[in-house]
């Protein structure tokens, strides 16, 4: 029976337009081509093989299970993926990337690199478009394989011999010490004349020169320079060049719990995800992504900004409804799996927070001005001074009835005291007495409403007894100072209720009983990673700092071998779960190393 790698065994490899996850057993198990968001052509990571996948590695024999790579990592500083087997016959290098793209095709390339011996090996790749849905009609032309179906047509360039069996291109072929034998893919819209054909070498070279150049960038070099440095180039990765989106994660339907129903898809632009990594971003010296990500936000909100959505396809898109495709298993049969996300209709009051913050940092770090964020600025506070006491869905986008989250409120008086700030700045005008009050009318709700006195915490929302992890927040935003009874009182009450045997952190309870859901789903799921860095955070404001870095610590022992991590952790099966790579995992991760360099704990 074939099953999907276990989610930490995929690496990530991307040309800031789509991406595509790979095997330990040299597999594409995802891809979407030409955009994150696109149908995709290899979805066997939610299937079967028969789903789409494309596998290059060392030639089986008698139905055996190919053999997972020995080694592999990225190519220094990048996103050039390399996996080396060692075989009887001898060892084999895999050199796999997709070059970003400026006036080519959205390409994939593999190069297949003899190291010692003479190893036989394999090229198996079956091409099924719509997610898996749709065998393409698969012809030579001049030379070239070229598969199209509907809309979509992939194009497949290489010097190996090629020949189709059983609905798959094969190529079956022996690499010697010192031979490089490429294959590229290409993707066309199928009405166009074909791709041109890819040079691989060169678009290898351009590739690492891209990432280095990139890197060279960063302004961090503190002792978690490694983890930092990857997850910015994951969260570049994560970046759609174009328009300056930027997608939670690359996949879809990864579950939060193997076998249940918590499966979303990711390929969308969150406001909350997007403002946090631009936050990262700009802490760790790259204000060009921050400026880009500033454009996409206006031109999204542009016209209605009172009407914000919480989030937008990659290119602004509004309509992202809900779907299932019923013909796929899922992962680990997790179902269903889905496309489109139910929460951009959402009420998410925090998001006004963490976009108005976002904005803030730009500004304090010296992004050039623009007068349209203010606009936008001022906008989003208008709209909140009427709509700041509502119940809504929150951070975690509960499927619940709405409630008077704590979160959120904190988060509406994040934005409302930001907006003073600029204001007092003199950089703009508004109304700057009545904006004081209503900020302390919002610190004077929480505090009287969402604090529960005789435990000495805050609660997940007003007149509930539950916790809620997103409350770790509240010293880091700057609500109350982190040596409040009240801010220690509640990142003690989050450790007593929250965490898990290992000492990660949940994100709230989930309960099988309908009265105490409330998210309005069923099953549990794992730590929440992010959660787990914002407890280490705290825990360093607070000045608990050996306790912080040695949690830190252990969160960095999580990811996989190459530096990456999915949104949770599932502390009983001692495996990652959720899509993957998340950005809200590597903002956090970034965040707390800054603070851990910053207040000089470090180990080694
Ligand atoms: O738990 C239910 C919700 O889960 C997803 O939301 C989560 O991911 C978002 C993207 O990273 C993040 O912004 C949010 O805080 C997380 O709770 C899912 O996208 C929702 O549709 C779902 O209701």
């Amino acid at each position: 029976m074939y099953v999907a790698g276990r989610i930490e065994d995929y690496a990530l490899i991307g040309d800031m337009q789509t991406a595509a996850l790979i095997g330990r057993d040299g597999s594409v198990d995802w891809l979407c081509l030409p955009r994150f968001d696109s149908h995709a052509v290899f979805a066997s990571l939610l299937g079967t093989e028969e789903h789409g996948c494309w596998r290059v590695g060392p030639a089986t024999t008698g139905g055996a299970e190919p053999p997972r790579a020995d080694r592999r990592r990225y190519s220094g500083d990048s996103l050039v993926l390399e996996s080396e087997w060692d075989t009887p016959r001898g060892t084999v290098r895999v050199i796999d990337f997709m070059p970003p793209r400026e006036q080519h095709a959205p390409q994939l390339v593999r190069i297949v690199e003899g190291v010692s011996g003479r190893v036989p090996m394999r090229s198996a790749l079956r091409m099924r478009f719509s997610y898996g849905w749709v065998v393409p009609w698969v012809q030579q032309i001049e030379g070239r394989t070229v598969a199209v179906a509907g809309p979509d047509s992939v194009w497949l360039d290489t010097e190996a011999e090629t020949y189709g069996k059983d609905l798959t291109t094969y190529s079956d072929f022996t690499v010697a010490p010192g031979e490089r034998i490429a294959f590229t893919i290409s993707w066309q819209a199928s009405h166009k004349s074909p791709p041109a054909e890819p040079d691989a070498e060169a678009a290898l070279e351009a590739t690492q020169s891209f990432w280095s150049e990139w890197v060279d960038h960063c302004t961090y070099h503190g002792p978690y320079r490694e983890a930092v440095v990857r997850s910015l180039i994951t969260l570049k990765a994560l970046t759609y060049a174009p328009t300056g989106g930027i997608v939670a994660a690359p996949t879809t339907s990864l579950p939060e719990c193997i076998g249940g129903m918590r499966n979303w898809d990711y390929r969308y632009t969150w406001l909350r995800d997007a403002a946090i990594t631009l936050s990262s971003l700009l802490r760790t010296g790259y204000h060009q992504e921050a400026l880009a990500w500033r454009e996409w936000l206006l031109r999204a909100v542009a016209g209605d900004p009172e009407n914000l959505q919480i989030m937008y396809g990659i290119a602004g898109e509004r309509e992202l409804s809900e779907a299932e495709l019923n013909w796929l298993p899922g992962y680990e049969n997790s179902t269903p799996v889905r496309i489109g996300n139910g929460a951009a209709g959402q009420l998410q009051l925090d998001v006004y927070g963490e976009v108005t913050e976002a904005l803030h940092l730009a500004h304090m770090t010296g992004l050039s001005r623009n007068d349209y964020a203010s606009l936008l600025q001022l906008k989003l506070i208008g709209y909140l001074e009427d709509h700041w006491d509502e119940p809504d869905e929150g951070i975690w986008e509960v499927r619940g009835p709405r409630r008077h989250f704590v979160h959120s409120k904190v988060m509406a008086w994040v934005a409302v005291d930001r907006t003073v700030k600029l204001i007092e700045s003199g950089d703009v005008d508004g109304p700057l007495d009545r904006w004081r009050d209503l900020r302390d009318e919002i610190h004077r709700d929480v505090c009287e409403k969402g604090y529960d006195k005789e435990r000495n915490t805050f609660t997940q929302s007003y007149g509930s007894r539950e916790l809620d992890a997103s409350l770790l927040l509240i010293p880091q935003m700057g609500f109350l100072p982190p040596d409040d009874k009240r801010v220690i009182g509640t990142i003690e009450a989050i450790q007593r209720e929250l965490s898990t045997e290992d000492g990660f952190v949940m994100r709230y309870p989930t309960s099988q009983l309908e009265a105490d859901n409330v998210d309005g789903l069923h099953g549990e799921e794992g730590a929440f990673l992010a959660c787990s860095f914002w407890l280490a955070d705290d825990l360093a404001m607070i000045g608990r700092v050996e306790e912080a870095r040695k949690l830190f610590e252990r969160l960095l022992s999580l990811r996989n071998d190459l530096g990456l991590l999915a949104e949770e952790w599932d502390s009983r099966a001692q495996r990652q779960v959720g899509n993957f790579p998340q950005a809200f995992s590597h903002v956090p991760l970034i965040d707390t190393a800054l603070r851990l360099t910053a207040s000089g704990a470090y180990s080694g």
